[in-house]
């Protein structure tokens, strides 16, 4: 089986599809080269972490990563979107799974924020695919050891910034509230994007206001439109290192059937795609997609917007890095 195919000097791109067939050989992100094909050594290293013990509805996002490298197959190098080829910007490779405890959430939260400092250690930005959104609050952790506190977007039809449930101060619905209490994002810089459906009380919001979280709800830009929205949380975010958390429910079940706590009433896979368009001047440091779980998928609807996303989050990181060899 032919493997990456290289390119003198440059970084080792995807698999190329005009003489292997996409849909044959094992299945990494975009078809790219695993890390250790590549030395151990990537600029954005893709990594998937299938842990979901943190969810509180349907179960089934540890198997999202695979769903999405599976959908990614069809990627193609070049992004006229962005007019960049992001794998010939920068290394980009897949760095395969961290293997979390199921049935340990305290335990898997400290491996994946472990697997995290070491990916970051070697210089890499991560492109995080869950795994439910529990893994959010880790990855920040080590972000945040890196960069100081981050500013967070967070796209998302709920807030997860609840305090616990059923006790549990780690779960799917509450990374956000921990990442405030531990200090480790920058609280001027805080938004949710595409919010929307029943709360358990008007308190949910008032709380989450005092933590320093903007809202953007899937109306407001049904309402202002992609290019408005970006713009403010352009201006909002400035250049403080940016993380971005793309929980795929954000989209309506229309867009993303394969979710486990859907929302009616959600954003178009085109609009999310146009404002992370938007925000591509942003200095964004890492980010993850979560909560893909394809048993409710159909036609791999969730998984495809799922890929086109980690694509657009991936293109935007491998062009900073050019631009910032270049400026070197
Ligand atoms: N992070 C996601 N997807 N969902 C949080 C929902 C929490 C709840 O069931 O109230
Ligand atoms: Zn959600
Ligand atoms: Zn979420």
């Amino acid at each position: 089986m032919t493997t990456a195919a290289s390119a003198s000097n440059g970084p080792v791109g995807p698999v190329d599809s005009s003489r292997v067939p996409r849909y044959a050989g094992p299945a990494t992100f975009a078809r790219l080269p695993r890390l250790d094909e590549v030395g151990g050594r990537a600029d954005v290293a893709v990594v998937g972490v299938p842990f979901d013990t943190g969810v509180s509805y349907r179960p089934g996002a540890r198997f999202g990563g695979n769903a999405i490298r599976e959908a990614s197959r069809l990627l193609r190098p070049y992004n006229p979107a962005q007019d960049a080829s992001p794998f010939a910007l920068a290394q980009v490779a897949d760095a395969g799974d961290i293997a979390a405890n199921p049935f340990n959430i305290n335990e898997a939260v400290e491996t994946v924020e472990a697997a995290a400092d070491d990916l970051l250690a070697g210089g890499a930005r991560m492109m995080t695919l869950g795994g439910d959104h529990t893994i959010a609050l880790p990855l920040l952790r080590s972000v945040a050891k890196k960069h100081g506190p981050v500013a967070l977007l967070h796209f998302d039809a709920h807030l997860d910034t609840w305090d616990t449930y059923f006790g549990a101060e780690y779960t799917h619905g509450t990374p956000f509230r921990r990442a405030v209490e531990e200090g480790i994002l920058d609280t001027s810089a805080l938004s949710h994007v595409g919010t929307r459906g029943p709360l358990y009380g008007k308190k949910d919001l008032d709380e989450d206001e005092k933590m320093g979280f903007g809202i953007v709800t899937s109306a407001d830009v049904m309402r202002r439109g992609v290019d408005e929205v970006a713009d403010q949380l352009r201006q909002r975010i400035g250049d403080r290192p940016l993380y971005i958390s793309i929980d795929i429910d954000v989209l309506d079940p229309a867009h993303a059937p394969g979710t486990g706590t859907p929302e009616a009433g959600g954003m178009t896979s085109r609009e999310l795609l146009e404002i992370l368009r938007g925000l591509a001047s942003c200095n964004l440091v890492s980010a993850d997609v979560v909560e893909v779980a394809p048993a409710y998928d159909h036609a791999e609807i969730t998984a495809v917007a799922a890929s086109h996303t980690a694509y657009e989050l991936t293109t935007i990181m491998s062009r900073q890095i050019a631009a910032s060899r270049q400026g070197e």
